[in-house]
């Protein structure tokens, strides 16, 4: 194939599945020699460092549209997209000592080579632009970062004697030297700062060099907090249209206590936010942080979220719920030297590793949707492996449990409308609309770590304590059987689709499913390996953390859509069997 083609359709994988730059030529379907391999590896790196710039140029001399015959938008599959196309050809016009190396006759040349002199113009002018004399030196530095977020905690304006009003901290930083200015500007000014356009009323964005806060008495009172812009939108997306008289809220997963912190300013700190946290350590680390923040609604509990039972009267009041599990970490980077990395494992071990991270995700969610006053319930993850994300979103809305309760995603309007990168609907079986609904943030790009948000709702009119309260309604009673379950599901002709999210969910979940509370050794295990498949822990306190590379990258996909497919066929096998023993007899 075609040099420039082939790097195009790496670079396509790329930008969907993120993964290492090594990989996405083997999974994008590239053979080549190994000779050749590293020529368009190259090129895809190169390509890489100058994205910004070259997408900036593609914006001002639009080919895509002049040159639309030879560029069109949709493009078959296994063909590279134009978008990427261009990527590399522009780069080589403009950065290759050698130019585009093909022959002249070949079509995508002559239209980029009919602009080559307004491509070289507008580069100059972005060279002019950027205050630097080489065109090299608009390359993304591989460490860049073009923004720290602050956000502010008026839980501690609340309860603490003092001024801790955000004019109050706006005064302060001025005696930092700091100048707030209205319009967004990245990378941040030196000596500016200004409120995030998407956070208005809490998040402070400060320049990438900015550290004012080491030693400052803002910070050492919990009256600001160090957390990146994306860590901050599962909270923003669980408490809207919240009232105070609407009930109480769960963090199924909170150490070290970021979002829940956040959730409780939300709150203005009053109703209860009870805030689950499984591991000890961390668990102490959530209960300082609390502190710190005058976080005074909640109460922490340190406790497994799946071994709490939904119908007990404690959880009554619970309307909205955050899970926000332990995952890859693989959107925590604050570096481009991801794309850099070779492959850390082999495929399969990764793609088992997803799995088995997806399928315990996938088990909070269903456990979330059995709490019966609950009608919001957010999932989030540092994670941009589609593993994690959509395919697991897709899992549980397609659950039994979520039929039975009328769980669905929300609409996009219920979900920061104005953030425009959502997700990816070929990971939700091509369904525009489900993808809208969810949030991602892609590193390097969206100027946060690599992120994503659902939010699941349902119909009011079904929820409130009727839920496994009262009989009429169809919903399971304690220790309910499964079998009169599995039943009223048949009936409504979405069997085949719960029996794929079940098949997703560890036994542990399935032993729910049919009333038993006991641990299994085999529930035990799935557990344990899950836990420990998870990124290391901190890998999950954001700020923290963007200073350690979270998770190790992977192009491998998860066999999760294998495994519902199996299952799916195992049920027709099933089927099939026992239609032919009904016949025989
Ligand atoms: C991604 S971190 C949460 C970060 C936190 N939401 C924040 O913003 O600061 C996931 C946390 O969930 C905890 N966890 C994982 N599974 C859990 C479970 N089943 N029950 C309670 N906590 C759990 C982990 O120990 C870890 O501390």
């Amino acid at each position: 194939m075609n040099f420039y083609k082939s790097a195009a359709l790496a670079l396509d994988h790329l930008e969907k599945n993120q993964g290492s730059v090594k990989g996405s030529l083997a999974a994008a379907g590239v053979k080549a020699t190994p000779g050749e391999a590293k020529r368009i590896l190259a090129l895809v790196i190169e390509t890489l460092k100058y994205k910004s710039t070259l997408q900036q140029l593609l914006t001002t001399v639009p080919l895509s549209s002049l040159e639309r015959l030879t560029f069109p938008r949709k493009v078959p599959r296994h063909v590279p997209s134009s978008s990427s196309l261009l990527l590399v050809l522009t780069h080589d016009l403009l950065y290759s000592p050698r130019g585009v190396e093909a022959s002249d006759k070949w079509p995508p040349k002559q239209a980029l080579t009919r602009h080559q002199a307004r491509l070289k113009a507008e580069l100059v002018r972005l060279q002019l632009k950027a205050g630097v004399s080489r065109k090299e030196d608009l390359a993304k530095s591989s460490t860049e970062v073009s923004a720290r977020y602050v956000r502010w905690n008026p839980n501690v304006d609340l309860h603490r004697s003092g001024d801790w009003s955000i004019e109050a901290l706006f005064s302060h930083l001025k005696t930092k030297g700091f100048e707030r200015i209205t319009e967004p500007v990245y990378p941040v000014t030196k000596g500016k700062f200004f409120m995030d356009p998407h956070l208005p009323d809490c998040l402070l964005v400060f320049p990438p060099s900015a550290n004012w806060w080491v030693g400052d008495k803002w910070y050492e009172a919990g009256a600001v907090i160090l957390q990146d812009k994306a860590s901050c939108f599962p909270a923003k997306v669980l408490m809207k249209g919240w009232t105070q008289e609407e009930g109480e809220c769960i963090d199924a997963t909170a150490a070290p206590g970021n979002k829940t912190s956040y959730i409780s300013a939300l709150m203005s700190s009053q109703s209860r936010l009870l805030a689950f946290e499984r591991s000890a350590p961390r668990f102490t680390t959530l209960e300082k942080m609390l502190a710190k923040g005058q976080c005074r609604n909640v109460i922490p509990r340190r406790a497994d979220f799946t071994d709490s039972d939904p119908l007990d009267p404690e959880f009554a009041k619970v309307t909205r719920i955050l899970l926000d599990p332990s995952c890859s970490g693989s959107g925590i980077v604050n570096r481009l030297d991801y794309l850099l990395e070779d492959e850390v494992d082999e495929p399969d071990a990764q793609s088992s590793r997803l799995e088995k991270l997806a399928s315990f995700q996938l088990q909070m969610i269903l456990h979330a949707f059995r709490f019966p006053s609950a009608r919001r319930v957010v999932y989030s993850t540092c994670s941009i492996h589609a593993e994690e994300d959509e395919r697991v979103v897709l899992a549980a809305v397609s659950s039994g449990i979520a039929e039975e309760r009328e769980w669905r995603l929300a609409d996009r309007r219920e979900v920061l409308p104005t953030w425009e990168r959502r997700g990816r609907p070929e990971e939700m079986g091509g369904d525009e609309q489900m993808a809208e609904s969810v949030i991602r943030c892609l590193p390097g790009e969206d100027k946060t770590n690599g992120f994503f948000v659902a939010c699941f709702v349902r119909n009011e009119e079904t929820d409130g304590l009727q839920l496994g309260l009262k009989k009429k309604t169809g919903a399971p009673q304690r220790g309910a059987n499964t079998r009169d379950q599995a039943e009223h599901v048949t009936k409504h002709g979405n069997k085949r689709k719960r029996d794929e999210a079940d098949s997703l969910v560890p036994d542990r979940e399935a032993s729910k499913h049919s009333g038993q509370k006991s641990k299994t050794a085999k529930t035990a295990k799935t557990v344990k390996t899950a836990r420990a498949l998870e990124a290391p822990e901190a890998a999950d306190d954001e700020e923290d953390v963007t200073m350690i590379n979270g998770g190790d990258e992977v192009g491998a996909r998860t066999k999760t859509s294998a495994q519902l497919e199996r299952a799916r066929r195992k049920k027709a096998a099933q089927r099939e069997k026992k239609k032919l023993k009904v016949n025989e007899a």
